[in-house]
């Protein structure tokens, strides 16, 4: 089976689901520290979920312009491999962060309209990766793991100076011709492999990573 596509599964807060994501094929699994997530782990649970994931299975804290004294919470007490950014950090922020804590930085930038590919440039020098998501919409209780996608033909085979994962709305039924019509190599999911909001579901998780390497 082919599996260049490389799988995130977002917002674990188990851990039968660290090793469901680990055992499917996933590269990626992020933690979510962001209060009002259905998704949000404390540094404690994170610590554990993270010492549970195997060799293989990169561990990706996910912020919402956190604070540095947030951030050195995090960081100084979980074993993790990736930032996500997921507010509204600007380059420099992004290159500090990068540059303090010594780990990759994917930066997330939210899209729905042509308009907003504007930004990808800026964040070249200062981020390792983007997260290419769907934008929240205005009044959003949460500025992504919404479940909702973008017009993927904006992004339809486009060059950008980073690498780059598609994230939006992806489910096990659509993230095939998402990878067809953007060339992604790399997916993130959250809310397609739940069965409730916040709950992940193995099976579900499974048929996602499937589908992505198929
Ligand atoms: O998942 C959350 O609760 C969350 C909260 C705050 C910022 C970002 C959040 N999630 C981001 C993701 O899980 C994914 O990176 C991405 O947005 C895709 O989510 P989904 O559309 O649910 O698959």
């Amino acid at each position: 089976m082919p599996r260049d596509v490389k799988v995130k599964i977002c917002g674990l807060t188990k851990p039968e689901h660290v090793h469901a994501a680990a055992d499917a094929g996933a590269v990626y699994g992020g933690f979510v520290f962001f209060a009002k997530s259905p998704r949000n782990v404390s540094v404690e649970l994170a610590r554990d979920l993270a010492l549970e994931a195997p060799v293989g299975l990169a561990k990706v804290a996910l912020v919402v312009d956190a604070d540095d004294a947030t951030l050195d919470a995090i960081l100084n007490h979980v074993p993790l491999d990736m930032l996500q950014l997921h507010g509204k950090e600007s380059p420099a922020r992004v290159a500090e962060l990068r540059a303090r804590y010594g780990l990759p930085v994917m930066k997330a930038i939210g899209i729905a309209e042509p308009a907003d590919l504007a930004q990808i440039d800026a964040y070249a020098g200062a981020a390792d990766q983007l997260l290419i998501d769907a934008k929240a919409p205005k009044g959003a209780a949460l500025p992504g793991g919404n479940g909702l996608s973008f017009d993927w033909r904006l992004v339809n085979r486009k060059y950008w100076p980073l690498p780059w994962m598609l994230a939006g709305g992806l489910t096990p039924d659509n993230v095939g011709l998402a990878v067809q019509m953007t060339g992604a190599r790399q997916v993130d999911v959250s809310s397609g492999v739940e069965s409730a909001p916040g709950v992940k579901d193995a099976a579900l998780i499974r048929a996602f990573v499937a589908a992505a390497h198929a």
